[in-house]
């Protein structure tokens, strides 16, 4: 088998692991991992598809600048340029982007402090962070509308081969060497997210008295 066509099926297994947690409501998420180092080659999602639905279209071949190198009437997802920041900047393999509804709460209520922390929590282990007082801190930023925006600020954020960047009311994206460390990463911020909200929620009733 040919790596190309090794790297698509790992793609597309990833994309319906994704797909049957329900990640990618109306048509969003992109998704893209790498081909070749050099030159830098990569598939991504095609956009505006539906990403739960298996088919011969879902990605196209595209180089380091993100443009497509493969004679299609498909267009690259409108965030490959997102995509690329990460394989320009790291050693990462892969990258996922995914709107959830704990990712987006989670991003507005720690909007104003540009990051959300997490320590004490078993799961920040996924980013090799041992120490009992370790903290996680994911970054938040503001979702330009211009792309070419939105991807110079992200690209700030991207400090090693795996992480995860918050974009304000919109979603995350997460990455990795491989893409079993690039979903480990987003399962775990997932996770948190999920947790640091229902925690949020009893603290609040118990606190106003309905559980205390
Ligand atoms: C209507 S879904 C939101 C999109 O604007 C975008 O944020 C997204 O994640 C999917 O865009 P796509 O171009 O399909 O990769
Ligand atoms: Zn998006």
């Amino acid at each position: 088998m040919s790596l190309y066509q090794e790297k698509w099926n790992e793609l597309a297994d990833i994309k319906a692991e994704l797909a049957e947690r329900d990640w990618f409501m109306g048509t969003s998420g992109n998704l893209s991992i790498k081909i070749t180092n050099e030159p830098l080659e990569f598939l991504v999602t095609a956009s505006g598809k539906d990403k739960r639905k298996r088919t011969a279209e879902d990605f196209l071949h595209v180089n380091s600048e993100g443009e497509k190198i493969e004679e299609t009437h498909l267009k690259p997802s409108a965030e490959t340029l997102l995509h690329k920041e990460i394989y320009q900047k790291t050693n990462a393999g892969c990258s996922l982007h995914v709107h959830t509804v704990a990712n987006n709460v989670i991003s507005e209520l720690y909007y104003q402090d540009f990051e959300v922390v997490f320590k004490g929590q078993e799961l920040i282990k996924a980013f090799d962070l041992w120490e009992e007082d370790a903290e996680l801190s994911i970054p938040i930023i503001t979702n330009h509308a211009d792309i070419s925006v939105l991807a110079r600020e992200f690209g700030r954020h991207i400090k090693s081969d795996k992480g995860a960047v918050l974009i304000h009311n919109h979603g995350i994206t997460a990455w990795g060497r491989t893409g079993f460390e690039a979903k480990k990463i987003l399962e775990a911020c997932e996770f948190l997210f999920q947790y640091q909200l229902s925690l949020l929620q009893i603290n609040k009733f118990s606190r106003g008295g309905v559980l205390s």
